[in-house]
This record gives structure tokens, sequence and C-alpha cells, in this order.
């Protein structure tokens, strides 16, 4: 992965110079599943962030996929589709960055001059009229509207029985085609449709691939755009000018038509200082990745990334098949809106894929969850590639877990995913074999083993502790000549990943912090991880999707803006830490007590110095555990059960294995 790096830049003035009104149309997808997991005021956030992308808006359209089914989200975009048509002229007129509006109004810059000023007051105004109203009907829990308002487009919940039992609907809210659209200052708009694919009870729905493949089809006859923008719905656009670099990309002469897909960094918004729960993956993202794209191209990670339609459709790479951008003709009107939503809608219907390629052949695949690691593969394997834009400034931030056991859970389905990955028939050393490069199918094992790591970790942070106990030494003696491998190995890696954080514009607590990070995700995650994925192999357990919430109490995030680890409810994962964490305790208390009885504290260090050294590492890094559990008194503290389960567990640890070593 630190092989061959690759760092990439655009110059994307030489491209609309060239290509002039010959750009080719794209798509973009925008993903939820759940207003309560995902607030619809940052689901339209997200939506008008990539509405306002700096490109002719005849050719942009914009798909929300509401897995969620929900009027109130169906509700909040038709507000947002008003909003729009002032919050464009607005972006266009000041060429105003972010072009997210909640991001906008909190990043507010150097004082503005008289006119925007005036503008701005009254875009502002706008804006929180309608996060009101939105608000408003979340806390009613209904489009309080609705009825006033009398939307034909609420009429489609008619039928609806529950979120996983209705009939596809589908509803254009603005039709780019329509000479009608216009924004107030009478330029045409993005074409913006809402879609919530039919869902019964009797059919999987293989979560995010499987609306993204409805997407696929339902956009393929509204606009049929020849690049296809996915970003999640928490994950906005921070950059206007990010269509324009892709499309540098995949219209470059030389390399441009073997590139598949173009994926950003994930980045988010809200990571702090020093990264709590080291959810930005620095190292991953700012190092590793560009390894990955000197191998082939990076994985596809699910959101801020822009596929080439074909590609992401099955077709093979073929040097006799080159796209041609200057024949792509525009859109025709020849139905009418309505017609468009019915033809459109049966291919979003939960038949449509039955005995068919998608999932399998075309689209994204399904049967695992991490979807998006094993599309990226499967495309690079059919001789594409894919590349990595990484600018200064990011261009996509989405929201990363505010709490550890959200953050944990995650990390588990990652893990999971990933590992099911290598399992499967497409593990990346068999299925890639030949198709693509071995380093790149190393890069694959790489982070599909992440999981099977836990074994190690859960093995180096108990046994040589629990050792202690019984003054057993494990590793050679500080004077011995094979002590130095062990130091040698010590020192060169923790400071080479120092150096290596902080390179990477990461503070050292933030390396600290992710040392911790690193042993918690192995210790539960991880662990939990390779256990489902075992017994999945053996017929016993199903994989789910699980979604992360993107919002969370006040409490809770000022905790998280004060770096406190936030440990809220019990759960299984945060349990067995609290047990882990409490057992070396327990080690180093008895060899602190033992070195004092006797005395002998310098022939100990002797002879078990890096059993002694690992044991007081986890004890230093386990700290924010002990004072969650002992000392802290707000609502994030570990809850009582868990405190008293752990130490239960901790105790019989420590003495079964004492008693085990005795017999
Ligand atoms: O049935 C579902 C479940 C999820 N989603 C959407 O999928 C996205 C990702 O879900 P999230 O809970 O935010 O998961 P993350 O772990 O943050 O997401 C990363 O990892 C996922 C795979 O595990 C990828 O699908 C995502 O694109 C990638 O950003 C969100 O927009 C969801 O709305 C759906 O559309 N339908
Ligand atoms: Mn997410």
């Amino acid at each position: 992965l630190r092989w061959n790096p690759v760092y990439r830049s655009t110059f994307k003035d030489r491209l609309s110079n060239r290509y002039k009104n010959h750009m080719p149309r794209v798509d973009i997808f925008v993903c939820t599943a759940d207003p309560n997991l995902e607030p619809p005021i940052m689901v339209v956030n997200t939506v008008l962030s990539v509405m306002a992308y700096d490109y002719p808006p005849e050719k942009l359209s914009v798909y929300l996929s509401d897995d969620g089914g929900s009027q109130l989200t169906f509700y909040s975009l038709l507000k947002a589709s008003k909003f729009s048509k002032y919050w464009l002229p607005y972006c266009r007129k000041y060429e105003i960055e972010p072009r997210c509006p909640a991001a906008y109004f909190k990043s507010l810059p150097e004082p503005l001059d008289a006119t925007q000023a005036t503008s701005l007051a009254s875009i502002k105004k706008l804006y929180e009229k309608m996060e009101a109203r939105i608000e408003l009907s979340t806390k009613l829990s209904r489009s309080y509207e609705e009825i006033q308002s009398k939307h034909k487009g609420f009429s489609k919940w008619d039928s609806y029985s529950s979120q996983h039992d209705h009939d596809t609907i589908l509803e254009i809210l603005i039709d780019g085609r329509s000479p009608e659209e216009k924004d107030v200052e009478g330029w045409p708009l993005p074409t913006l449709v809402y879609l919530a694919r039919e869902k019964r009870p009797q059919y999987i729905h293989h979560y995010k691939a499987g609306a993204m493949n409805a997407l696929i089809r339902v956009s393929s006859k509204i606009s049929n755009g020849e690049i296809i923008l996915n970003v999640d719905c928490d994950v906005y656009s921070n950059n206007s000018q990010s269509i324009r670099d892709a499309l540098c990309c995949f219209m470059d002469e030389k390399y441009g038509q073997e590139i598949a897909f173009v994926q950003w960094p994930q980045m988010f918004s809200n990571i702090t200082k020093n990264d709590l729960y080291g959810s930005s993956f620095r190292v991953t993202m700012q190092v590793e990745f560009h390894g990955l794209d000197g191998f082939g191209g990076p994985i596809y990670l699910g959101t801020g990334c822009f596929h080439r339609r074909d590609a992401l459709c099955g077709r093979n790479f073929s040097k006799d098949r080159l796209v041609e951008w200057k024949s792509q003709n525009q859109m025709t009107i020849e139905v009418s809106t309505q017609e468009l939503e019915e033809e459109a809608k049966c291919l979003a219907s939960c038949t449509y894929e039955v005995n068919s390629q998608w999932g399998k052949e075309v689209g994204l695949k399904y049967g695992f969850i991490v979807e998006d690691a094993i599309t990226g593969m499967t495309i690079q394997c059919r001789g594409w590639k894919s590349v990595l834009l990484n600018p200064i400034k990011p261009s996509f931030l989405g929201l990363a877990p505010t709490t550890l056991p959200q953050f944990l859970m995650q990390q588990k389905r990652w893990g999971e995913g990933l590992l099911q990955l290598v399992l499967s028939k497409y593990c990346p050393l068999w299925y890639g074999h030949k198709r693509i490069s071995f380093g790149h199918q190393l890069c694959y094992c790489h982070y599909g083993l992440w999981a099977a790591n836990c074994l190690a970790t859960l093995c180096y942070s108990t046994i040589p502790s629990l050792y202690l106990l019984k003054s057993i030494p494990l590793f050679p003696e500080i004077s011995s000549p094979w002590f130095l491998p062990f130091a040698y190995i010590i020192i060169s890696k923790y400071t080479y990943s120092s150096v290596e954080y902080l390179r990477s514009q990461g503070t050292f607590r933030g390396w600290w912090n992710e040392q911790r990070v690193w042993l918690y995700k192995r210790n539960s995650s991880y662990l939990f991880a390779f256990l489902t994925i075992v017994l999945k192999l053996l017929g016993l357990s199903n994989l789910t999707f699980v979604v992360t919430a993107k919002s969370a109490d006040k409490d809770v995030s000022e905790r998280y803006e004060n770096e406190i680890m936030e440990f809220g409810h019990s759960s299984p994962m945060i349990t067995l830490l609290a047990a882990l964490a409490l057992m070396n305790l327990l080690c180093f208390a008895t060899v602190l007590s033992k070195a004092a009885m006797d005395g002998g504290i310098m022939v100990i260090v002797e002879n078990m110095g890096l059993q002694i050294l690992l044991c007081v590492v986890l004890v230093l890094i386990n700290f924010p555990l002990y004072e969650a559990m002992f000392f802290r008194k707000d609502k994030g503290k570990m809850p009582r059960d868990v405190t008293v389960k752990s130490v239960v567990y901790a105790l019989v640890g420590c003495i079964g294995f004492s008693l085990l070593l005795k017999g």
C-alpha cells in the first residue's frame, strides 16, 4: 500500500474550453433509509448541495432514494425543491462555497458587501422558514401541512401500509425538460426526483445495493446520464467544481477511456481536533489509498464516487469500444412528466429483478454488506481502472459516528462485509487472479482480513498480562540478545506510525486515540464480526445492515465536541472491552503489590520487562474506560450494569486463570 503512491490533480479550465456544450449528463443519487436516524433536514441539505453544482442544470439530475418510504422525507424534499429556486441563483451569483446551506450559514466567512448582505439575510430567512417547517413536521411526526398543501404526491401514500410493505412511490418534483421549471432568475433547474422503491415483506430488498440498482434503472428512463455520482444522505458536496474534476479524469484523452470510477476519500465535517474515535481513517485515506491508486485504483467507498454508467451496469472494458463524448445527444421531450413517472415506476418494482442479472452481473452486487467494495472490485476485474482524487480542500463531507457503540457497530459491519468478501467466491486472490495486479489483490486482502486480526490482538491483550499473575515470563529477558528484535520492532513500528499520522495532518493526541480505537475495534467489532461470519458459514446467522445514526442529543453532541467518550447504553461489545481493561488493571496491580512486598522490582522488570510494558500500555490506553466506570457522573458514562458485569468477568478471568495454571 505504500509501494507506489499516485497523486492526481486536474485542470478544469481546459476541460470546459475543449468540450464546451458536449459535456455529458450527470445523474446524482442520494440514498436515505430512515427519517429517525437520518434527519430529513440533513438529507435535503445534501440534496441542495448537489443541485447547486457548477454545471449546466439541464444536464444535471438529482435522485433521492428513500428506503424509509417516509412522507416526512418527501415533504422535506418538496420544500427543498421550492427553496432551490432561490438557493441556486444565490450560489451562482455570489459564487459561494460550500453550497450546502446549513454548512454555508455555519461557516460564513469575511464580511460581505452590502448587496450580498441583504441577499444573504433574505435567503437565510427562507432557509430558516423551511427548516422550521420540516422540524415541526418531524416533531409531529407527520407532514402537518400535507392536507393544506394538497400536493398530489401525497396521494401516492394512499396504498401504503408500512415501510416494508408499499408500492413504488415516484415523483418527479422538478422536470428539468419542462420550460416552466425555472428558478427565480429564469435559469433552468436540475431535474429532481423522489423515489421510494416498492417493498414487500416476501422480497429481499438488498439494502443500499438494491436502492442503487433501482435508481440506476429509474434514472435510465428519466435522464440516463452517462456519469453517475453516488453520495450517502449525510455526505454533502463541499466543492461546487467536483463534477468538472471527475470529468477531467473520465474525459482525459490518454487514460480516461479505461477509468470506471473516480473516488474521493471519505471525510467528515464533525471530526474533533484529536479525532476521538479515529473515524477519519487518516492514514488509510491520506496514505494507503494513494498506494491503491498506484496498483489500479482505490476501492469504491459507496459515497463521494462518480461512476461511468455502463461500467457500473456490467460492461467489460475493451479497447475497441471507446466512448465518443461529443456524440452524446440531448434529452428529448416526448412524453409528459406523468407518463414518464408511470413508465419509470415499473422499473423500481420488487418483481423487476426476478430472474435477471441485476445484483449479479449488472449494477451493484447483492449478498454483501459492503456492496461498495465488492462492486468496485468486480468492476476492476472487468478490466477497468479507478482513480483517487484527493484535493487539499475536501470535496465531500459526511458525518462520523459520535458515540462509541455507534462507531463499533459500524466497524463491525465493515469488518464483517470485508471478511465475507475474502471468504466468498470473489476472494481477491482467486477471483482477482490474472484480472487485477497481484499488488492490487494483496491490497484487497489487507482490508478483507481486518476482522481476522482480532484473534492476535485478543491474545496479546490477555495472555501476557495473565501470566504476570503467576510471574511466568513469556518474552526474552531484557539482557538477552533475543530482546533486541522485539525492541527494534516496537520502536520502529511506533515511530513510523506516529510520524506517518502526524504527516497526514494529525495531532499526537489523535494518534494516541487511534491506537486505543485500534485496540477496541479489534477486541470487539472485529471479534464479533469474525464470529458472525463463522456462524454465517455454518448457516446459523444472517448478515444485516445496521444504519448508523446521523443525529444525536444535545448533551451527547456536547460531550463529543469535548472529546469525552460516550458509552451510553449497554452492549456486549462494551462489556467485553471493559472486562479486558479491568483484567489488565488487576494484573498490573498484582505485579505492583508483589514487587512492593518482595522488594525485587528490578528482578521482575529484568525477567518480564516486555510483559510489564505491554500491561502498562494497556492500562494507560484504557484510562477513559476506568474513568467512565468509576469516576464519571454524566449520562455518557459506563452503564452501571456493564460495570458490574465486567468487574465480575475480570475477577473470574483472573482467578480462573490462576487456578488453571496451578492445576
Ligand atoms: O437499506 C438501506 C440501508 C442503508 N442505506 C443507505 O446507505 C448509506 C450508508 O449507510 P450508513 O449507515 O451511513 O453506513 P456507513 O458505514 O456510514 O456507510 C459506508 O459503508 C456502507 C457499507 O457498509 C456503504 O454503503 C456506504 O456508502 C459507506 O459510506 C446511507 O445513506 C443509508 O441511507 C439505504 O439506502 N438502504
Ligand atoms: Mn455514513
